[in-house]
């Protein structure tokens, strides 16, 4: 049973509510492979600017989820609803990929999918281009308008590239930046694609300490100075609960709680879908709990 732990609990699953501006809707979501079910009635509402993670132990459905919202999968049952910033609503059950980035969302993967024998500013530059109007006649014809498409993409592919630091790498070959830096690259090319919501699929992964912490100044800046709304899977709590501003927990296909990061690390049901799963998963309640002791440690303080 779903134990959704927010204080608007009546709205999972119901249509949006009047005052909550949802950008990313799902109702009962529901994808099986063979006898295996993969999400089980998963209802996700993703409000506008936020920064939301869905987290849960090896297999619970996270990449599942992403994997539907952006079409690769197509769910049997269930609806997924976007409704893009100047109005409407698009479903996106169905989709082909390329045109639900079209409308306006882009994602990371967890094994990083780059052209790694072109250099970072191209690989850039190609995602930008698929913004460009000019079509491939005109591009091959070097018509003004091309031309035109062409500056745009290049001064786009360095402004982002530059956002996420790799302004000193410009012209380096994808395959030979380090993972972090290769992570950032992975970013900046979803970003070029002007997304209004950016789907990060374990971008903290095989990353050290220090490019952990870019990674979480990023994900803030994309959000507060891009304007860009993040779903964030994760397996390094310390950055879900550091980075989110709410949290969704899946555990076997089902969404188990839902809530602020101190609500989540607090729910009996978080806690116990991570015990006895892997080691990774194992050191991930470690940390939940850990932050929550912190955490009720700070609150008697302050309260003395
Ligand atoms: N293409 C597929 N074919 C068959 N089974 C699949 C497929 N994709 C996912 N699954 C199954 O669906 C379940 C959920 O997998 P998914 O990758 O979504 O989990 P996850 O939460 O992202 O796990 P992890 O944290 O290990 O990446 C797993 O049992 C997985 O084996």
């Amino acid at each position: 049973m779903t134990t959704d732990v927010t204080s608007e609990s009546a709205a999972v699953g119901g249509p949006a509510s009047a005052d909550t501006d949802l950008v990313l809707e799902t109702w009962d979501v529901t994808l099986r492979f063979g006898g295996l079910t993969s999400l089980d009635h998963v209802n996700l509402q993703m409000r506008r600017g936020e920064i939301l993670a869905v987290i849960g132990p090896n297999g619970a459905g996270k990449t599942s989820l992403f994997n539907s919202l952006t079409g690769a999968y197509t769910p049997q049952e269930g609806k997924i609803v976007f409704r893009p910033k100047d109005g409407g609503e698009k479903s996106l059950l169905g989709s082909k990929p390329h045109i639900v980035n079209r409308l306006g969302l882009a994602r990371t993967f967890q094994n990083i999918r780059l052209f790694s024998a072109l250099t970072a500013l191209e690989n850039v530059k190609i995602a930008a281009e698929t913004r460009l109007k000019a079509g491939p006649v005109s591009i091959m014809l070097g018509l003004p308008k091309a031309r035109k498409a062409e500056r745009l993409s290049d001064e786009r592919a360095h402004r982002l590239l530059k956002f996420v630091g790799l302004e000193d790498k410009l012209n380096e070959i994808a395959g030979s930046l380090s993972y972090g830096d290769q992570r950032s690259l992975e970013i900046a090319r979803a970003l070029a694609t002007d997304p209004q919501v950016l789907l990060l699929d374990e971008p903290a992964a095989g990353t050290n300490p220090t490019e952990k912490l870019e990674l979480e100044g990023l994900i803030r800046r994309i959000n507060t100075e891009l304007g860009v709304s993040v779903l964030l899977i994760e397996h390094d709590m310390r950055l879900v609960m550091s980075v989110a501003d709410r949290v969704m927990v899946l555990n076997f296909g089902k969404k188990i709680a839902e809530g602020t990061p101190s609500e989540v690390q607090q729910h009996p049901a978080v806690i116990e879908a991570y015990l006895g799963s892997s080691a990774e998963d194992a050191a991930a309640v470690q940390e939940i709990i850990a932050e929550h002791e912190h955490q009720s440690a700070s609150d008697a303080e302050d309260g003395q």
